[in-house]
């Protein structure tokens, strides 16, 4: 199974400095031992390989610029490559030493490499528990296998091949734990700053914000989109007659009627006042959006909020606004457009709805 990998996780940026590293140290085994005259192939075999995947990953990089492209498979497949596949060429040559080596100094040296990569990678792959455990199992697995088959001569190695390899499998399962908790907490601030506590809707600063991003976009596409702004009416005397905490329920009532009435995902439903809401409509005519606002008031009109001082009736007025981004006619025109025909409705007896299409 291949382990997704998420923007999140940022290995590709984690990895990359020691995506150079294992080309360095066989380079500096290569010009300062004598391996490359005792296993000319071997050691050529290892090097092409090991520049291959640090090319790759170097091409890679170039080639994308600044973006990366976690949701492309062939992407995510190559850098899997270039964590998996040095480590089992370090883990196979390390075996094949076991095997082999008469020469005493690089046996060491490559043993010393492989505890290093061990730990390097456990730290570096953490974020993604899968891939680091095949990480370590690419290293590890090789020079156990070496041990189990020649317990006499090569049975230290491999105990503390073993010994390494729990001690890292028990880190990365700590560091994933952390990782993930950090994340959640990251998410839950988000979180918590775009939305309104006591409403679960998004707050007005998000909504400014998205406002701003869908109003350049419907520029972009010449194409309409709708503010609704609702505002429950007298609710200063809802509150001094029930008292706030039924003042409250109300506007949860009223924001829970609201979204019930618009579900889709691109419809912004905010809370940008004590009493006051707005709803940012996309891809829906004027009709069809007029239509939903005059069904939220009636809804919210025909359901009285049962209170210890009997039902309270409650009822909303909605400025609708449906508008073209255009030379002359700006967010702020928006904006203003929709509070415009609040106030009409206000004006006009409340508890309905006045809307404009420009
Ligand atoms: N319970 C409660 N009341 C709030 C909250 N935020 C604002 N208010 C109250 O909402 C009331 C708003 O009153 P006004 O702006 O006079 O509006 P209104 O009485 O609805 O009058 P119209 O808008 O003309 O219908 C004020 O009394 C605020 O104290 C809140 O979070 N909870």
């Amino acid at each position: 199974m291949i382990p997704i990998i998420l923007p999140e996780q940022n290995l590709e940026k984690r990895s990359v400095s020691g995506g150079y590293l294992y080309v360095l140290a066989w380079l500096i085994i290569g010009l300062m031992t004598d391996y490359i005259d005792e296993h000319p192939i071997i050691y050529s075999v290892a090097m092409a390989m090991l520049l291959g995947f640090s090319l790759s990953r170097l091409w890679a990089k170039l080639s994308s610029g600044k973006q990366t492209h976690y949701d492309k498979p062939g992407w995510q497949r190559l850098l899997i490559a270039n964590a998996i596949g040095p480590a089992l060429v370090y883990g196979i040559l390390f075996a094949f030493a076991m095997l082999h080596i008469e020469h005493h100094e690089l046996f060491i040296y490559l043993f010393m490499i492989n505890i290093a990569l061990l730990s390097g990678g456990t730290v570096t792959y953490s974020p993604n528990r899968l891939l680091a455990n095949y990480y370590l199992l690419a290293i590890a697995l090789p020079a156990l296998v070496v041990a189990l088959t020649r317990p006499q001569e090569r049975g230290v190695e491999g105990m503390m091949m073993v010994l390494y390899m729990f001690f890292n499998l028990h880190m990365i399962r700590l560091l994933n734990k952390e990782y993930q908790e950090r994340i959640a907490q990251k998410k839950s601030l988000e979180e918590l700053a775009r939305k309104d506590s006591l409403t679960g809707l998004f707050n007005r600063r998000f909504f400014d914000e998205t406002m701003h991003l869908c109003w350049a976009k419907h520029q972009r596409r010449q194409a309409s989109l709708a503010l609704l702004i609702l505002d429950i009416d007298n609710f200063k005397s809802i509150n001094d007659i029930y008292g706030h905490p039924v003042g409250d329920e109300v506007i949860r009532k009223v924001a829970a009627t609201i979204g019930k009435n618009f579900q889709r995902e691109i419809d912004i439903i905010a809370r940008i006042g004590g009493e006051e809401f707005a709803v940012l409509v996309q891809e829906t005519s004027f009709e069809q959006t007029r239509e939903l606002a005059e069904s939220i008031c009636r809804q919210i009109a025909d359901n009285s909020i049962d209170t210890d001082q009997g039902p309270a009736s409650v009822t909303v007025s909605i400025g609708l606004a449906y508008a073209q981004p255009r030379q002359g006619f700006d967010q702020e025109d928006f904006y203003k457009l929709a509070d415009d025909c609040l106030y009409q409705a206000k004006d006009q007896g409340k508890n309905q709805v006045v809307a404009k299409s420009i």
